[in-house]
């Protein structure tokens, strides 16, 4: 995360970080969300076959045991069909991981809730992205859990040609645009963004950034949009 700030510890106590095994030893890969207790939605894009993952949740700062981590195992995963790793602008950029066993909910762990199906956040609706990405283009990863605020772009304009133009899809959400963006190693983690009913709910999972930098003015942030796919995610997170 670009320009944000240490998050709350366990203020978004769905985050998780997906962790991948190199040799002996695990190391952050991606974000992820969790949104039933045996599942973790991520990006497509973090899951490359034959790799080995954990997921850890109740993290905060990577180098202190905090006593809040919990650490699972990943038992299955499930790409998105349409995803293709060649084409991240044609979206579908999603992915489901199957916990060995469900976490113990308490105050540093919890599901988050998923919006409506179709539900499009409205322009500027003020959201939270968070995260453990590099703090600015081919910078450090963070130590603690980062956030910052991101105004929703709606589609209408995030699609203008000095925009995202044409590698923006309807399946997606775009936020922020201007100092503030995710980076790299925020992808798949939560877009947050406050209900009416007071309650956050994740509207994208994070996808993409500008290949040039990742906080360059008029390339928001772009998110896949959670309301697109409910169906899937249900018919996925409902199987054995
Ligand atoms: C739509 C298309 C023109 C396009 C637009 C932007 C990019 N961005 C990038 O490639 C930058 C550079 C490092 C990784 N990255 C990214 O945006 C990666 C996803 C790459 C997937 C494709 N390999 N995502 C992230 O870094 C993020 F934002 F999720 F944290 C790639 C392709």
């Amino acid at each position: 995360v670009v320009n944000g700030e240490d998050a709350r510890p366990h203020s978004w106590p769905w985050q998780i970080s997906l962790q991948v095994k190199h040799g002996s030893r695990y190391h952050h890969t991606c974000g992820g969300t969790l949104i039933a207790p045996r599942w973790v939605l991520t990006a497509g894009h973090c899951i490359f076959p034959g790799d080995v993952y954990r997921i850890v949740l109740g993290e905060h700062s990577m180098s202190v045991q905090e006593g809040t981590e919990q650490i699972r195992d990943v038992l299955r995963i499930v790409v998105h069909p349409n995803w293709n790793i060649e084409c991240v602008a044609c979206g579908n950029d999603m992915a489901l991981l199957k916990l060995d066993k469900s976490p113990i909910m308490n105050d540093s762990v919890q599901t988050a809730c998923l919006p409506q199906a179709g539900e499009i956040p409205a322009h500027n609706e003020p959201c939270y992205i968070s995260g453990w990405g590099n703090l600015y283009t081919h910078g450090p990863m963070p130590d603690k859990l980062q956030q910052a605020l991101l105004p929703v772009v709606e589609y209408s304009v995030c699609s203008l040609k000095d925009w995202w133009g044409i590698n923006v899809k309807p399946t997606m959400v775009c936020a922020g645009g201007d100092i503030k963006s995710g980076c790299n190693g925020d992808s798949g983690g939560p877009l947050n963004c406050k209900g009416s009913d007071g309650k956050w709910y994740i509207q994208g999972v994070t996808s993409f950034v500008s290949s040039r930098t990742c906080n360059e003015v008029k390339k928001p942030t772009v998110f896949t949009r959670v309301s697109a796919f409910t169906d899937w995610l249900s018919s996925v997170s409902n199987s054995t």
